[in-house]
């Protein structure tokens, strides 16, 4: 009988700042996961006492270390808020390409707003990106742990989020900006209670971090990947742009992700095989980012994805990216170093780290 496996493997290129880095790929179709390769936690003990805190701290820590991707559920952000949000992505992506680019990032200085379909490259090997997004960035006065915000905003050294081009270019959809804000604060107070467990996950004190998430980076984004449509025109537009959203790794400590029932995530395994992220309703994907990886002296994984949308009708994704503050200075963790294992990386702040990467990705923008 003949299968469909192949052994056969190709390369992807990624760039980093130290130059560009190689993964090896398999070029077999993406196959699901194992349920140890993208487990599904239960968040619940999340709220209870140390002890399960610790229990679901090494539950975590497995994932962090195998794939670097996992589900989680009972995670407390409610369906009701996810369905308002989604709803609202939807309405703002419906609107005309004129009433979307008042909201252009092009108005922002730190890219906050609107990027067109095809304006973005995220892997410089592969095609341009076939979505179109809006995003929001931290700021102090959607942050309800921060009591004196306009000390904050008066250190210019800091470029935060909330410029008013983005809220007025949108006051005509209704509650646009409470829902977008309340599903943006609800997701930063679930993933500093992730940090915490991370600290655990990673043997060291469970407020070990908490410094260094009192004003982080956080970006709130609602992307919009087009289907192929049934027109001879699509189906042309599709071959040019083949991927959603090219392989690449995130960037900051942690990545929560809300995603539709279409498909189309994939997710490299460390068989180096391509597995299918498929939706699980009630649950959240979480991935870890490059600088957790650096934290941690490259023991937790920051694992190359994708998003191929072959289906013909649209996908709705939401997801939101934790870094630290930005004038955190942070180096690898003492629980991840020995004699064997010298820190193999040098301090940084997280904030440079975060500019000097996304200018490495937005040299790939191609500007229409
Ligand atoms: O849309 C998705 O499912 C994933 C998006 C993603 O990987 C990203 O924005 O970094
Ligand atoms: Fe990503």
């Amino acid at each position: 009988m003949v299968t469909e496996t192949t052994t056969g493997y190709t390369q992807i290129e990624l760039l980093t700042l130290s130059g560009p880095e190689y993964r090896r790929v398999s070029t077999n179709p993406p196959r699901p996961p194992t349920e140890d390769e993208i487990p599904i936690i239960d968040l619940t003990p999340i709220d209870g006492d140390l002890e399960s805190r610790k229990e679901l701290a090494m539950k975590i820590r497995k994932a962090a270390q195998n794939t670097g991707f996992f589900y989680i559920k009972n995670h407390g952000i409610s369906d009701n808020l996810i369905e308002r949000a989604l709803s609202q992505a939807k309405a703002f992506f419906a609107q005309s390409d004129a009433e979307k680019d008042k909201v252009s990032f092009r108005k922002s200085q730190i890219a906050e707003g609107y990027h067109q379909v095809g304006s973005t490259q995220i892997n410089h090997k592969e095609s341009r990106d076939n979505k179109e997004t809006f995003s929001i960035r931290y700021n102090p006065e959607y942050d309800p742990t921060v009591a004196n915000p306009d000390h904050l905003l008066a250190n210019k050294a800091y470029s935060y989020g909330g410029d008013g081009f983005l809220w007025d270019g949108t006051s005509h959809l209704p509650k646009f900006r409470e829902t977008t804000i309340e599903f943006w604060e609800r997701r930063l107070t679930l993933a500093r209670k992730m940090v915490s467990i991370f600290a655990l996950a990673l043997n060291l004190p469970e407020d070990y971090f908490n410094e260094m998430i009192t004003h982080p980076g956080a970006d709130g984004l609602y992307i919009h990947y087009p289907g192929t449509g049934d027109t001879e025109t699509n189906v042309e537009l599709t071959k040019q742009v083949d991927a959603g959203i090219g392989s690449h790794t995130d960037i900051q400590c942690l990545t929560l992700l809300w995603q539709d029932m279409s498909g189309g995530l994939q997710v490299l395994s460390a068989s180096d095989e391509w597995l299918d992220a498929q939706p699980i309703p009630g649950t959240l994907v979480v991935n870890i980012g490059d600088f957790l990886q650096r934290l941690s002296n490259n023991t937790f994984k920051s694992t190359v994805h994708r998003v191929h949308n072959r289906q013909t009708t649209s996908r709705y994704s939401m997801p939101f990216f934790l870094g630290f503050n930005p004038d955190a200075i942070c180096e690898v963790v003492p629980s991840c170093i020995d004699e064997e294992h010298p820190a193999l990386y040098d301090p940084i702040s997280c904030g440079e780290w975060h500019r000097s990467r996304l200018a490495l990705a937005q040299r790939q923008i191609i500007v229409k």
